[in-house]
């Protein structure tokens, strides 16, 4: 009997080499500009994923010379106090990237908080302006998960002209923009979601399969075609077996990459990439703030 095992889309080792090219730009730059580029992270409340999900965002900022303006708000801050803060990091010369650490506390309205982030530092890629611009396939800031997806994907020459992909999940931080993106790759693009009814015929005719639903393990060996590529997004903490708590995607890993031709492990898949294109996106905003 023979099994064939996925190749693995090493999306740690791509983001520590992405890493060391923004950090050799920076290191190049600098001298010129007269100050480092600058990303601040909003987090408000407790939230211990996102506390650590901000902390490795400013560890990595560290890393590749990135000033952080970081941000920690208690809980009850409201609305108004947080659209001040943005207004003050917009003008601010020091920063060129910001983001707001989602999700938020229930009280606040982050998509109005969105909006008021200036397009041009808006380094998550979530503002209208910058979905706007993707959806006309203009130049601007990319949603950094999808935007690492594609990036990953391309280092590992993966052909998507023509090809057939399904992407599960159709959230504004990842399905959607994920399916523009595909799109401008000419892709043949489905997007499956909750509602979609028999996804397992859908996912099966999928060459390329994202799954970005946060469903752990939604997507079984058995729904995936022969060969497939199978991109995990899902970032799903579960208490296994053993009462440990463990780190899982959107994809039963093992059985799936019996199947599969290439698979994104979680972690190190898509996780490392999304820091990766965040860093990514702030640089550029500095470069082009700077370039005349
Ligand atoms: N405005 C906003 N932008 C985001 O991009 C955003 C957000 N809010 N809220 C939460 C999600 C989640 N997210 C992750 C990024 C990196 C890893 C990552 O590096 N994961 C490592 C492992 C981390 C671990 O072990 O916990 C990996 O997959 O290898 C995970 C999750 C960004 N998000």
């Amino acid at each position: 009997m023979e099994t064939k095992t996925a190749k693995i889309l090493d999306g740690k080792a791509l983001a520590a080499k992405i890493q060391k090219e923004l950090a050799a730009t920076i290191a190049e730059v600098q001298p010129k500009i007269g100050r480092p580029p600058g990303l601040a992270v909003l987090m408000v409340g407790d939230n211990p994923a996102s506390a650590a999900y901000v902390s490795n965002k400013e560890k990595a900022c560290a890393k590749v010379g990135i000033a952080s303006f970081g941000k920690h708000f208690p809980t009850h801050t409201n609305q108004t106090e947080l659209e001040e803060v943005i207004a003050e990091l917009n003008q601010d010369q020091r920063v060129d990237g910001i983001l707001v650490q989602l999700p938020l506390p229930n009280h606040l309205d982050a998509i109005s908080l969105l909006h008021k982030i200036a397009p041009d530092k808006d380094a998550d890629g979530l503002h209208p302006v910058n979905l706007g611009r993707l959806v006309r396939t203009e130049a601007g800031l990319r949603s950094c998960t999808p935007a690492g997806v594609m990036r990953l994907l391309e280092e590992y020459k993966i052909p998507l002209v023509g090809k057939k992909a399904v992407v599960v999940g159709r959230s504004i931080l990842v399905g959607k923009p994920m399916a523009l993106m595909l799109l401008d790759a000419d892709a043949t693009v489905t997007i499956a979601h909750s509602r979609t009814q028999n996804l397992k015929t859908i996912t099966q005719n999928a060459d390329i399969l994202v799954a970005a639903a946060g469903i752990p393990r939604l997507i079984t060996a058995d729904m995936v075609k022969p060969g497939a590529v199978v991109v995990d997004v899902g970032i799903n903490r579960v208490t296994d077996s053993s009462g440990k708590s463990r780190l899982v995607g959107d994809i039963d890993f093992a059985p799936t990459a019996n199947v599969a031709e290439y698979i994104t492990p979680v972690p190190g898949g898509i996780g490392p990439m999304t820091v990766a294109m965040l860093l990514q996106n702030t640089v550029s905003s500095y470069l082009r703030t700077n370039s005349n």
